[in-house]
């Protein structure tokens, strides 16, 4: 995939300051982000995350899917190694967009779950494609990832377009009792590997506003 680096600034968040680096996919004009902290092009493999956008869950507290969390843990982590990159990849709903999404959890309301509902709308479970990540990585010097994910889909996708995936780092955070049976068939039908056993009951998604309570 051809794809343009645009520009670079800094980004301040409650877990540090990142260098945004803005990319536009020719073509389809598609937007994408890498958030990087530290020295990322010495040759030395760097902690990262792709992350797929969840407008519902990265942006609106959703506690249906996992992502809002992941986002915040992949933050979090590259912030406490000091050095990483978060990939943030405007592929919606894996891929189906944003509006899709809201039918297929329409579906999911009425029983459906989330691999069901996307076939019940004439889409394949996981519409993704990792394409653009290789020349963004490249384009930051960075030759080789430790990858923070539980979908072995994903580390075959990304190792098939050309990234060196050293490692995969598990990403295991914020089960709760709405995205149990989610996460649940994530883990039967689409191969993640993620934790069963007993459910975490509270209904509190742990909000970074609320860690400087618990601290
Ligand atoms: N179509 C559809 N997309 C969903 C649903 N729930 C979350 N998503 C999207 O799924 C994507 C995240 O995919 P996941 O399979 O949760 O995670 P992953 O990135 O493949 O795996 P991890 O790296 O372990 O997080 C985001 O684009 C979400 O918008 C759903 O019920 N239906
Ligand atoms: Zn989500």
């Amino acid at each position: 995939m051809s794809i343009q680096f645009i520009a670079s600034s800094k980004l301040p968040t409650p877990f540090g300051v990142f260098t945004m680096h803005g990319f536009e996919e020719a073509g389809t004009g598609k937007e994408h982000v890498a958030l990087t902290m530290g020295d990322v092009s010495d040759g030395e493999p760097v902690l990262a995350r792709a992350h797929s956008e969840c407008l519902t869950g990265d942006a609106l507290f959703s506690m249906r899917c996992d992502c809002g969390y992941q986002l915040e843990e992949a933050l979090r982590a590259v912030a406490e190694a000091g050095r990483g990159v978060v990939l943030y990849l405007r592929q919606e709903g894996r891929g189906i967009g944003l509006l899709n999404k809201i039918r297929a959890y329409n579906l999911q309301d009425q029983g459906a779950d989330t691999v069901e509902a996307n076939e019940q709308l004439g889409f394949g479970a996981d519409m993704r494609n990792y394409s653009m990540c290789q020349p963004m990585l490249d384009q930051l010097g960075i030759k080789a990832i430790r990858l923070m994910t539980n979908n072995p889909r994903k580390v075959k996708a990304l190792s098939d377009a050309g990234v060196d995936v050293v490692e995969r780092v598990p990403l295991e955070v914020g089960r709760n009792p709405h995205n149990d049976s989610y996460l649940k068939t994530k883990a039967s039908k689409l191969g993640h590997y993620l934790p069963q056993g007993d459910v975490p009951q509270s209904d509190d998604r742990p909000l970074i506003s609320h860690q400087d309570d618990d601290a």
